[in-house]
């Protein structure tokens, strides 16, 4: 569980978190989304400890970071895939870490098969890929075997089969009844990956919400219809705020109301409805839209 009230931080005249509020449920796959300096990274770092927030808290199963006694037991982050002790074997960086907090060899081990680093654990770190160093952040924080985990951009610079990998396990981190919370600049991984969204736009929250809401709430539901009888359902549908768009003979698409409306009002008129599928935006679609308003520097120069 991850629980943050009223999280500030103040960089100078800079607010990167301005007052949020927020709690993570165990079980699920939050996904953090916002434009590039919305305050992600700066979040997550107050929930390591790694950065006091300015005012407002961020716990960890109800305690500060450094208020736990054994930290690594209770959450496990990716921050910054560059940390590990370049000398030093993907071995012994965990073997090392591990005896902070009298975890066995035999969890290292496991942590490094579980990553799929066994045939690289014993070369030096300073020869890994990002890929490589990636997995090795991952294994770190599975090492306490923590109920709580934190990854920010998990997926950076890992190639289609890594990205497929981080996927799954986080998945399956949530399966077991973790509180997983992933950030991305990726929508698309997010639709796949995320049960819950919290979207950041310039520090403040703009969406919390399960990713399927997030969907309608941020895109324009249509809805598609197929009947031998369009034109006589279109007139029991046509009104105010409703917009019909033909498509062919049989088909035509509504905004403004919804399927079960739709199906109901075919039902008092006698028409046989064929199809009725109702159309989302796709979730790039929704981002787009919903942060559009808080992108401080849009591509192009022409905004
Ligand atoms: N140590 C720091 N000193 C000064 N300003 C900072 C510091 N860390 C972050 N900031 C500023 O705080 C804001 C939020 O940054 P943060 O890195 O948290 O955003 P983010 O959402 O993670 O963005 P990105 O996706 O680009 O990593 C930005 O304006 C950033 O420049």
């Amino acid at each position: 569980m991850i629980t943050a009230s009223g999280l500030r931080k103040a960089y100078g005249a800079t607010t990167a978190v301005d007052g949020i509020s927020f709690s993570l449920a165990p079980g699920k796959v939050t996904g953090f989304l916002g434009p590039n300096g919305a305050g992600k990274s700066t979040t997550m770092r107050m929930a390591m400890g790694l950065d006091r927030p300015t005012a407002g808290s961020i716990t960890i199963n109800g305690k500060a970071f450094a208020e736990h006694r054994a930290p690594l037991r209770e959450v496990g982050a990716v921050l910054d895939a560059g940390a590990a002790h370049p000398g030093w074997t993907g071995h012994q960086q965990l073997r090392i870490l591990a005896a902070t907090h009298d975890i066995s060899t035999a969890r290292v081990d496991e942590v490094i098969e579980m990553t799929g680093l066994t045939s690289v654990a014993d070369k030096r770190i300073r020869g890994y890929s990002l890929g490589m160093s990636q997995r090795l952040g991952i294994a770190a924080a599975l090492l306490g075997d923590p109920g709580v985990l934190i990854f920010d951009e998990p997926i950076n610079g890992l190639d289609p089969e890594g990205v497929r990998w981080v996927r799954q396990l986080v998945r399956r981190l949530a399966g077991q009844g973790r509180t997983v919370f992933i950030s991305s600049h990726l929508m698309s991984e997010m639709a796949q990956t995320a049960d819950h969204l919290i979207v950041l736009g310039r520090g403040r929250i703009i969406a919390d919400q399960p990713v399927g809401d997030f969907l309608d709430a941020a895109g324009e539901t249509r809805v598609l219809v197929r009947t031998e009888s369009s034109q006589e359902l279109m007139n029991a549908l046509a009104g105010p705020e409703i917009t019909l768009v033909c498509q062919d003979a049989e088909t035509f698409e509504v905004r403004g109301l919804d399927a079960r409306t739709i199906g109901r009002r075919a039902l008092e008129s006698g028409v046989v409805v064929h199809e009725l599928t109702p159309l989302h935006s796709s979730l790039e679609d929704s981002y787009l839209k919903l942060t559009g308003d808080y992108v401080e520097h849009r591509s192009g120069g022409l905004a």
